[in-house]
């Protein structure tokens, strides 16, 4: 294994080995907590232009599952059909791996999916450090470390656009009763929630108006990056607003349903991105536990008359969803299709698709 580096903005450089692909990325630098799910976390789309750390030591030992696809060409234990991150870091590799689903290392997963990866790297020091000074962008160098100053802004880059689908995808035609996925980069699992509800789904480009079509509800998907790169599909989705069909988000699709309805977005300082955020639902009792990835947050005091507050973190007090007070919209910040992660919250897609 060749020596491998990973510089941040600031300065600081952990050294480690390479175990993936052997080429030398740049990412924005930030760090999951979750235990499990590296399959999955690595292909969400939302993990575009992101190296990834992850705090949990063992990582490897599950091995990856096939990248094989079902008849509607969606991936069968995937959330997409690609690596997203740009690279992975983690601390002890495990080279041997184990589990009914495995068919290849998750070393050999990476060299062939051409993504770089760092093993033998304190992972909870470099949280701590990432937790003090918040995000930054890093570079991963193979060989031999350099300095490195960012030439590109992580925010200021659509990478929703480089996710998106290119054309209309249709799912489950037929069905009684229709959805217009707005596709900023969904995690497939969102599909599956969706189609084992019995809806026919049209997944359009992020920035396709959808206005004009036939649809029972929107849906707007969660994706990478700053959500203040998409305002196009902020306006189609006022448009959608107005014809008062339910609307349901997830993650960015929280965002953009705030910024559709006037609110404003910010960067966390480090975001969240974990399996065991607690969330609760206002005006009750009832927490949930979530799984998340999100660096932006919607701010509370910029919400309308018409909106109020579906859910707030219990750790950081932060939005975690919204919901219009008298029509049938709302979003949540979280994950609650889970893959991976707790699944407290499916019952969502239920309630999006009874008001159908
Ligand atoms: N998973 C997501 O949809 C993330 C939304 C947005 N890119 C953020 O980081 O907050």
């Amino acid at each position: 294994m060749k020596d491998a580096y990973l510089v941040l903005e600031d300065g600081s450089c952990f050294e480690g080995k390479s175990f993936g692909f052997e080429k030398s990325v740049f990412g924005e630098v930030v760090f999951n907590t979750a235990m499990t799910g590296y399959p999955e976390s690595l292909t969400d789309p939302s993990y575009e232009g992101q190296i990834m750390v992850l705090t949990y030591p063992l990582i490897g030992n599950y091995g990856v599952p096939s990248a094989e696809t079902c008849s509607d060409g969606l991936s069968k234990f995937m959330e997409s059909g690609r690596i997203h991150a740009e690279a992975l870091v983690v601390g002890d590799y495990s080279v041997n791996y184990s589990h009914w689903n495995a068919a290849l290392s998750l070393s050999d997963w990476l060299k062939q999916e051409k993504i770089a990866g760092i093993c033998g790297v304190d992972t909870r020091e470099l949280t701590k450090v990432l937790r003090g000074s918040g995000v930054m962008q890093g570079r991963i160098f193979i060989g031999k470390p350099e300095s490195f100053s960012p030439q590109t802004e992580y925010s200021k880059i659509n990478f929703v656009d480089k996710v998106s689908c290119r054309e209309i995808l249709k799912y489950n035609e037929g069905a009684p009763k229709k959805v217009v996925l707005l596709d900023c980069g969904v995690k497939e699992n969102i599909i599956r929630c969706l189609l084992r509800r019995g809806v026919e789904i049209a997944r359009v480009p992020w920035n396709y108006d959808f206005s004009g079509m036939d649809f029972d509800g929107v849906f707007i998907s969660n994706g990478p990056g700053n959500p203040d790169m998409c305002s196009e599909a902020v306006q189609n989705i006022k448009k959608a607003m107005a014809k008062e069909k339910p609307i349901f988000g997830i993650c960015m699709g929280n965002q953009l349903l705030a910024k559709a309805g006037g609110a404003k977005v910010y960067k966390l300082k480090y975001g969240h991105r974990s399996h065991n955020q607690p969330v609760r639902m206002l005006g009750t009792n009832r927490c949930f536990i979530t799984s998340q990835n999100h660096g932006y947050a919607v701010d509370n005091s910029s919400l309308g008359d018409d909106w109020e507050v579906y859910f707030e973190n219990m750790n950081d007090g932060s939005n975690e969803g919204i919901r219009h007070k008298t029509k049938p919209f709302f979003s949540v910040q979280f994950h609650p299709e889970a893959a991976s992660g707790p699944t407290d919250t499916e019952f969502l897609f239920d309630e999006f698709v009874n008001l159908l």
